[in-house]
C-alpha cells in the first residue's frame, strides 16, 4: 500500500515536471525559437515529424522513377543533361531528409523498410504514369511547383535540421520548376502535335497535383497540432489555392486550358475551382492508383540489388573505426 502510494506519488511528479516542459516547449515555438536534435520535445512532436520528414524523404526518392524513365529518351543532350541533373538533385534531397529525419531517433534502415513494408507513405502524385515527353514538362512546371509552394513555408519550420534542409531543396526545385516550364513552352510554340501533347498532358496531371497538398482542411487529420507546433504555416487547402491563383496565369501564357471549365474568378482575383475527386485521392493512398505497384517493386527491387553496396559501406566504415582506434591507442 505504502509502495503503491510512493509509485503514484512519483508519476504525479513525473507527469507535472512534464506538463512543466510542455509548456516551456510550447513557449519557444510560440517565441519563433528553432527546435534541435538536443533539445526536449513532446513525444508526439518527435513522431509527427519522423513521420513528415521520412514521407518527404520517400517521395523524393520514388519521385525519381517517373522523371527517371525518360532519361534515356529525352530529344537532345542538353534535355538530357537537365533531367539527369534534376534527377540526381532529388535524390540528394531523399538524402538530406533521411539525415534530418535520423536527428530524431529513427535510423535510416528503419525508415526505409517502413516505405518498403507498405507501413509509410510517400507522394500520391508518383503513382502516376509519365506517357511522353511532356509530362516531363508537366512534372517540372507543376509537381515541383506544388513542391515549391509546400516547402517554402517549412523553410520556416519550427524544427532547425528539417527547415535548414528546406533552403537548399527549395533553391534546387525552383531551377526544377523552370526547366519545366520551359520544356512546356517550348512545345506549345511547336507544331499542333507538341501543343497537344501539352495540352493531354496538363488534363491528365492537373487534378492529382490539387491532391498533393492533402486533403481538405475538414479532414486534415495532423493539422491543428503541426499548426500548433509551427510545423505547418498555412493550411492545405490555403496552400492549393496559392498555387492555383499562381499557375492559371502560367498556363494562359502557354496557351493551355485548365481541364477544369467549372473555375471563375473572383472579385479578389482568386480562382474558384471544382470539387477534387477525393475518392481517387484515398484509392491511390490505399496502394490502387495506376502506377502503385510498380512504383513498390522498383523501390524493392533496387534496394535488394543495393544490398551489396550497403555491406561493402558498413565493412569499409567499420575497418576505418577500427584502424582510427588502433592508432589513437599507440
Ligand atoms: C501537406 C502534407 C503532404 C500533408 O499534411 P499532414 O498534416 O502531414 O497530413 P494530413 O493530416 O493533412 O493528411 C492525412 C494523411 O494523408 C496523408 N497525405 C496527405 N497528402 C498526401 C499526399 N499527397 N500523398 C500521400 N499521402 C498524403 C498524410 O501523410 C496523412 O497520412 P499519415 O497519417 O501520415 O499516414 C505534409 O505532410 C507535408 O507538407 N509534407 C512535406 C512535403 C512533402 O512530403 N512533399 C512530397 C512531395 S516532394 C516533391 O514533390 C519533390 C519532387 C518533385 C518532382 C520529382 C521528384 C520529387
Amino acid at each position: 500500500m505504502y509502495t503503491q502510494a510512493l509509485n503514484t506519488a512519483e508519476t504525479d511528479d513525473r507527469g507535472l515536471e512534464d506538463a512543466a516542459k510542455a509548456a516551456q516547449f510550447q513557449a519557444r515555438i510560440d517565441a519563433e525559437e528553432r527546435i534541435e536534435p538536443n533539445d526536449w520535445m513532446p513525444a508526439a512532436y518527435r513522431k509527427t515529424l519522423t513521420r513528415q520528414i521520412s514521407q518527404h524523404a520517400h517521395s523524393e526518392i520514388v519521385g525519381m522513377l517517373p522523371e527517371g524513365n525518360w532519361i534515356t529518351r529525352a530529344p537532345t543532350l542538353r534535355r538530357k543533361a537537365a533531367l539527369l541533373a534534376k534527377v540526381q538533385d532529388e535524390c540528394g534531397h531523399g538524402l538530406y531528409l533521411y539525415a534530418a529525419a535520423e536527428t530524431l531517433g529513427t535510423s535510416r534502415e528503419e525508415l526505409v523498410d517502413a516505405m518498403l513494408a507498405g507501413k509509410a507513405k510517400y507522394s500520391s502524385i508518383f503513382n502516376y504514369p509519365t506517357l511522353t515527353w511532356a509530362d516531363i514538362g508537366t512534372i517540372g512546371w507543376l509537381v515541383d511547383g506544388a513542391a515549391i509552394m509546400n516547402q517554402i513555408p517549412l523553410c520556416r519550420c519550427s524544427y532547425g535540421p528539417y527547415a535548414r534542409a528546406m533552403i537548399r531543396v527549395c533553391k534546387e526545385e525552383s531551377f526544377h520548376q523552370r526547366q519545366g516550364y520551359e520544356i512546356m513552352l517550348t512545345l506549345c510554340r511547336g507544331s499542333d502535335e507538341q501543343k497537344a501533347m501539352a495540352q493531354d498532358a496538363l488534363n491528365r496531371w492537373w487534378w492529382p497535383v490539387l491532391m498533393m497538398f492533402g486533403p481538405p482542411d475538414a479532414t486534415s487529420q495532423h493539422s491543428d497540432t503541426s499548426t500548433k507546433w509551427k510545423i505547418k504555416r498555412f493550411s492545405n487547402d490555403e496552400l492549393r489555392q496559392k498555387f492555383i491563383d499562381a499557375t492559371v496565369p502560367q498556363a494562359q501564357y502557354l496557351g493551355l486550358t485548365i481541364p477544369d471549365p467549372g473555375m471563375t474568378q473572383d472579385a479578389d482575383g482568386h480562382w474558384r475551382y471544382s470539387e477534387i475527386d477525393w475518392t481517387e485521392f484515398k484509392q491511390v493512398l490505399a496502394g490502387n492508383g495506376p502506377c502503385n505497384r510498380d512504383r513498390m517493386a522498383a523501390r524493392r527491387k533496387a534496394h535488394d540489388d543495393g544490398a551489396w553496396v550497403r555491406e561493402a559501406a558498413a565493412s569499409y566504415a567499420a575497418k576505418r573505426t577500427q584502424r582510427q582506434t588502433a592508432q589513437a591507442a599507440e
